[in-house]
Order: structure tokens, then C-alpha cells, then sequence
């Protein structure tokens, strides 16, 4: 199943610049090994924010609510996601031309 989630982290002003830096080092490690894990299939800022949006493939609901509460940064987030099931136009277009083009 693949689900976009939209990501806005906020972590506290006054949080010591080590622990910051602890916790981005801690969150790209993360975000890596469900990018090995073919979880974590494309991640994008969206412009002009300081925010996430990305597509991640998870077989349940569980396993994705496990995922995002692994994620070093999950204490300072809000997050949404949304379900994603596949558009008619990418099923008539695979019908008459094969796979959808790459990214
Ligand atoms: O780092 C962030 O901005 C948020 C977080 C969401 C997924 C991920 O890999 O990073």
C-alpha cells in the first residue's frame, strides 16, 4: 500500500544546537534505511516550507504507524496521511502504453 504523508517538524527554539544536529543526523539515518528497505520511495520539501511530503510503501497500517513513531524527529512532528489507491488515467495509460514513465 503506498501512502503520502505530509510531515511538519517543529522542534523547540531553545533545543540545544548538539541535540539538533543529533537529531537530523539521526533522522537522515533513519530515512536512509527505509530507503534500502524500499519503504521510503520518494521524499520531497514542499517550496517555501520547512516541511516533508513523501510517498512510502508499507504493507499495513501498523507497520506504518511503526514506522513514523521510529523516525528520530517523530516527537517534534504533526503529521497527515493519506491513503493512495491507483487513478484511473495511470490504469488506461498502462493498458495502452505499458508502465508509467519514471520519475
Ligand atoms: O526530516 C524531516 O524533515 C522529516 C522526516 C520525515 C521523513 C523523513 O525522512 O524525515
Amino acid at each position: 500500500m503506498l501512502f503520502l504523508i505530509h510531515f511538519e517538524v517543529t522542534v523547540p527554539a531553545d533545543t540545544p544546537t548538539e541535540l539538533k544536529e543529533q537529531l537530523r543526523q539521526g533522522e537522515h539515518a533513519r530515512a536512509f534505511e527505509f530507503i534500502e528497505a524500499g519503504k521510503l520511495r520518494r521524499i520531497w520539501r514542499p517550496v517555501g516550507t520547512a516541511d516533508t511530503c513523501c510517498i512510502w510503501e508499507a504493507d499495513s497500517l501498523e507497520e506504518l504507524h511503526a514506522a513514523v513513531r521510529s523516525l528520530p524527529l517523530y516527537p517534534y512532528m504533526k503529521l497527515s496521511v493519506t491513503p493512495l489507491v491507483e487513478h484511473p488515467v495511470a490504469v488506461a495509460w498502462k493498458k495502452e502504453h505499458g508502465p508509467m514513465p519514471a520519475f
